[in-house]
């Protein structure tokens, strides 16, 4: 939850929890005066004594293992620490290697006399539409710091550093999510999960037999065909990209806050990359391509299981109906998912996905995921309780990794 105080938080410029609403600008817009690149400091931070700062080239191989092995061994867990992220190699060189990447935003700390990689953080450019304004950003991602390492106020280095480096590229926003509550939401977001094989969601703990139902009725009632059942479906093709700019773009158009894709964007992040990103398209009628949907794959390690190492999970990303019901659609993107050795398929509450949760039979999850914006101001909305983030989950059209 909340905490009293945020000695780091406090002195950046984000929205703070005990301001007063009165007395905030009219508009959306940066929080902090203009800077331009001469006012940024030139040298990096200072780590404590015995650390060093490292760029991270995740395109080589000895790299992305030393970031893969850090993650996998100290990152993101759930509330009970039963499920850690155990991102692949190959969906970080995906995640991290968009157009326009920069190797020094991928940006480790190392020990001095071994070397050993011990905390990471990235960004990677985007340009988000935060409702009427475009705005240049990093998306950052990735923070860590080795379990051994921990509270010792390593992470507002890290954050300060890697700040600085997108300073120097005139660049002076970010956006990123997190489960923890940071000053200051800009919109607050619930993660539901579907049941794709339910033996194993229960012997490992993610998900308990319901009161009254056995074994046999629960695989009944999770139980989805072997192929989709959208007449034209197939997996997206680079010839496809063009159209699914377009078809995303106008779809995008309708949150209050979205990325603006170029078709380059679109290829790199949506081209299938197997176990790390699966797209496919509708084609109707003379090639025309009605609707897409996509999901990444992120496994977990299971901490502790007798039988069972890994949970091979499927998120939802970017998907648009123009022809087929969405309830159509994402029971495909279920079946596909199904299909690929998936446990179990998560999405979170906004798009419009609050239209399919319950009927697809998605259970509600146990966490909140929060968004944030740094360096940008975003005004309650006029019909919105100023208590609540200024942003619903319906009105967000963006996927963090
Ligand atoms: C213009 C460009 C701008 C670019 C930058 C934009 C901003 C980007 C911001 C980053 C976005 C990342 C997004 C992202 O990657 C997705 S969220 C996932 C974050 N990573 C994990 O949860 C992995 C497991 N945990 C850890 O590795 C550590 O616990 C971490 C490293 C999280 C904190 O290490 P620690 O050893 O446990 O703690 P200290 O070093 O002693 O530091 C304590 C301070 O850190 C604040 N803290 C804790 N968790 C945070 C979090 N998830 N975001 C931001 N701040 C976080 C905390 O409130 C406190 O500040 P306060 O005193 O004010 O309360
Ligand atoms: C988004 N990206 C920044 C990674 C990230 N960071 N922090 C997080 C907190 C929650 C989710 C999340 C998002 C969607 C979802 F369906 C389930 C989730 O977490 C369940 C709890 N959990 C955590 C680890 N293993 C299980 C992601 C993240």
């Amino acid at each position: 939850g909340r905490k009293e105080s945020y000695a780091f938080w406090e002195t950046q410029p984000v929205a703070q929890f005990d301001e007063d609403p009165d007395k905030l600008p009219a508009t959306d817009g940066p929080i902090d005066a203009p800077k331009t690149v001469a006012d940024v400091r030139q040298e990096p931070y200072n780590l404590p004594a015995g650390f060093i700062w490292s760029d991270c080239d995740v395109k080589d191989d000895k790299t992305v293992k030393e970031v893969y092995e850090l993650l996998t061994n100290n990152y993101v867990e759930d509330d009970d620490n039963m499920f850690r992220f155990k991102y692949s190699k190959e969906f970080l060189k995906w995640a991290l290697r968009p157009p326009g990447f920069r190797p020094e935003w991928h940006l480790g700390v190392r020990v001095a006399g071994n070397s050993k990689l011990v905390g990471f953080i990235t960004g990677v450019p985007a340009s988000v539409r935060v409702r009427q304004s475009t705005v240049s950003m990093v998306e950052i991602n990735f923070l860590c710091v080795h379990k051994k390492l921990r509270s010792k106020r390593l992470a507002p280095v890290l954050i300060k550093e890697i700040t600085r480096r997108v300073h120097l590229q005139n660049i002076w926003q970010a956006s990123y999510t997190a489960g923890v509550v940071l000053p200051k939401p800009v919109a607050e977001c619930r993660y539901w999960h579907r049941s794709l094989d339910p033996k194993k969601l229960i012997h490992v703990g993610f998900s308990r037999l319901q009161p009254r139902m056995t074994m046999a009725r629960t695989l009944k009632l999770y139980k989805l065909p072997t192929e989709p059942q959208t007449p034209g479906i197939r997996p997206l093709q680079k010839r496809d990209v063009p159209q699914v700019t377009r078809l995303l773009t106008q779809y995008l158009a309708g949150f209050a806050m979205a990325p603006l894709f170029t078709e380059e964007e679109v290829e790199h992040y949506l081209m299938p990359v197997t176990d790390v990103i699966d797209a496919y398209v509708v084609e109707g009628k003379d090639g025309v391509i009605t609707d897409m949907l996509s999901y990444y794959t992120l496994p977990s390690t299971i901490i502790g299981d007798d039988k069972y190492n890994t949970l091979k999970a499927a998120f939802m990303y970017y998907t648009v109906a123009t022809k087929t019901p969405l309830l159509d659609l994402m029971n495909d993107a279920l079946i596909l998912a199904k299909s690929k050795e998936h446990d179990v398929f998560n999405a979170l509450d906004i798009f419009q996905n609050t239209e399919f949760l319950k009927e697809l039979k998605f259970g509600i999850g146990d966490g909140l995921l929060r968004y944030y914006l740094y360096n940008w101001r975003v005004r309650p909305a006029a019909d919105r309780d100023p208590k609540q983030p200024p942003i619903r989950p319906s009105e967000l059209g963006l996927v963090l990794l």
